[in-house]
């Protein structure tokens, strides 16, 4: 950093410390002397260490690990009980975010060489940042990395009703007796399945379409629907919420209930009374604020940029994670972090942008994701209904997943099992496995399409004996 007493200014400077500008500041100056801050306004790790991924993850392993057990005969009979500990899973989620205290976070940052600025981060000019009353000046990029909120769709009364949103359910004190829950997509699958856990007695979900989880594969919801119902769900498809009353809703703070019971008038007439409304209808990505209309940058959507990670117009300006509409989730932003960081480092030392790493071209095409419910959905890169709409000849193997691997988990195992293939160029362009285990089979899936290998290669990648990676043969084998 060097500056005079108004200005401070570093080579890089990046708006927002979650996990993905943590990766852009780093990799831009990762072994050079470049300089780099962070300017972040509330916690340093963001929404994925404290509010998101980790939180939810940490109320989901409980549930499945006793669900593993009691799919095991010679387990399942030391199981005095099925349903995880109350208080064990809501400690162990305190563990994983650190009572939200991020001094660890920021220590990493000082250790990479990247200095942190606490408060609001709001572009005032061009390389130039504003901080409450500093200024910082940026030698070489200012990075937006500022992630996503959670949208509250405009119904009559939702708002004043303080619904929860996933900050809640994350971060729960209270488990609420019963609970509504809008919208049908990963959020509202993921904490419907820890809030069953945790001992909700009525749960409802309320989708406007006809499926969970629509961007995946037709199966994918019509199982995890079946899963949640088994658990005593009610699911409403084609229902939307009308309005919403709840006389005495209150700030209690993060976690606990927002007040007294809710009303909850839905489409058709149906009224739903509740003890809290969950809100999991997307997010929109976080660029109020932030100045872009002062450079002329729209700013009620996405910042959108180019495989750079770089915003038209502004060669000065990248956008990287939640905020650039492109994938919101973590691993995927980090990736354009790193592609960000080291375009950064290229210009600086002025190599050209040729090489692929500087290319975040797997954001088409190539997205793995793990949707941790019951049972688990792991997918990469498209659906047979996005291939056939994007106009590629496709080839499908399809197939209920059972191998020595699934037997040896469960006897009684049900998981299900899709590849889409690219007629013309004999390579896999999408695969989904549903079913426990299979988190960690998405990434041989995701090596195949964005390696391109041919099927007639991959059939040669023999899985071991006895995996749930046996799939893979059952389904090369159906295309022979
Ligand atoms: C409940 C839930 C569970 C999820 N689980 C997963 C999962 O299992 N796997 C997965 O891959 N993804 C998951 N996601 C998505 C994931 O959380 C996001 O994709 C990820 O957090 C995006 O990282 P980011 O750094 O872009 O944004 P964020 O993590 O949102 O970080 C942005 C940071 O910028 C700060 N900030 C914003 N504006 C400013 C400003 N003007 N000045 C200063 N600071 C600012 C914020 O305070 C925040 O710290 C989940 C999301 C939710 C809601
Ligand atoms: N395991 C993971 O990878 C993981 C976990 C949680 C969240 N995430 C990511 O976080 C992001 C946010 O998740 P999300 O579930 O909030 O968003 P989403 O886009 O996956 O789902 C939102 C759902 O809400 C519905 N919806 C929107 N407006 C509505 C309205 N007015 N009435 C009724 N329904 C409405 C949509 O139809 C959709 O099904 C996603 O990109 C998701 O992939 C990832």
């Amino acid at each position: 950093m060097d500056g005079d007493s108004q200005t401070s200014t570093y080579d890089v400077v990046v708006i927002g410390g979650g996990p993905v500008g943590e990766n852009a500041a780093d990799y831009a100056i990762r072994g050079s002397d470049r300089t780099a801050v962070i300017i972040e306004h509330e916690l340093v790790g963001g929404e994925c260490s404290y509010w998101a991924c980790m939180p939810s993850k940490g109320l989901l392993g409980p549930g499945s690990a006793l669900a593993a057990a009691a799919a095991l005969p010679g387990a399942r009979e030391r199981l005095s009980d099925t349903a995880p500990d109350r208080s064990g899973v809501l400690g162990r989620r305190d563990e994983i975010t650190g009572g939200r205290d991020d001094t660890s976070q920021v220590e990493w940052a000082r250790n990479a060489g990247i200095d942190v600025i606490r408060g609001h981060g709001r572009i005032v000019g061009e390389r130039e940042v504003a901080v409450d009353e500093r200024r910082v000046a940026a030698r070489e990029a200012v990075v937006v990395a500022t992630g996503s909120v959670a949208s509250i769709p405009p119904i009559t009364g939702l708002r004043e009703a303080r619904p929860w949103t996933s900050r809640d359910a994350t971060n729960l004190v209270d488990v609420p007796e019963r609970i509504v829950v809008l919208g049908g997509g990963v959020v509202a699958c993921e904490a419907a399945t820890w809030l069953l856990d945790l001992g909700v007695r009525e749960l409802t979900m309320v989708i406007r379409g006809n499926r969970l989880l629509p961007k995946n594969e037709p199966f994918v919801g019509e199982m995890v629907a079946d899963a949640l119902t088994a658990r005593g769900a009610d699911i409403r498809f084609g229902t939307e919420f009308e309005s919403v009353e709840r006389p005495d809703a209150a700030d209690t703070g993060y976690g606990h209930l927002h007040g007294g019971p809710a009303r909850v008038t839905l489409s058709g007439g149906d009224v739903v009374e509740v003890d809290e409304i969950l809100v999991a209808a997307g997010r929109r990505p976080a660029t109020r604020e932030l100045g872009l209309s002062g450079i002329g940058v729209e700013e009620s959507g996405p910042l959108g940029v180019d495989d750079h990670m770089v915003v038209a117009g502004h060669p000065w300006l990248y956008a990287v994670g939640d905020v650039n509409g492109r994938v919101a989730l973590t691993h995927m932003g980090k990736y354009q972090a790193r592609v960000a960081g080291d375009v950064i480092a290229a210009r600086a030392e002025g190599r050209n942008l040729d090489s692929p790493r500087y290319s975040a071209f797997a954001d088409h095409g190539a997205v793995p994701q793990v949707v941790f419910t019951r049972p688990e959905v792991s997918a990469v890169g498209v659906t047979e209904e996005q291939a056939r709409a994007d106009g590629i000849d496709v080839t499908v193997a399809e197939m209920d997943i059972a191998v020595a691997g699934t037997y040896l988990l469960d006897p009684d195992y049900s998981g299900h099992a899709k590849l889409v293939i690219d007629r013309a160029r004999d390579v896999v362009v999408g695969a989904t496995f549903v079913g426990a285990g299979t988190a960690e089979l998405v990434h041989s899936a995701t090596v195949a399409v964005v390696g391109e290998v041919p099927v007639d290669r991959l059939w040669h990648a023999v899985p071991s004996y006895p995996t749930v990676s046996e799939v893979w043969l059952r389904l090369l084998e159906s295309l022979r």
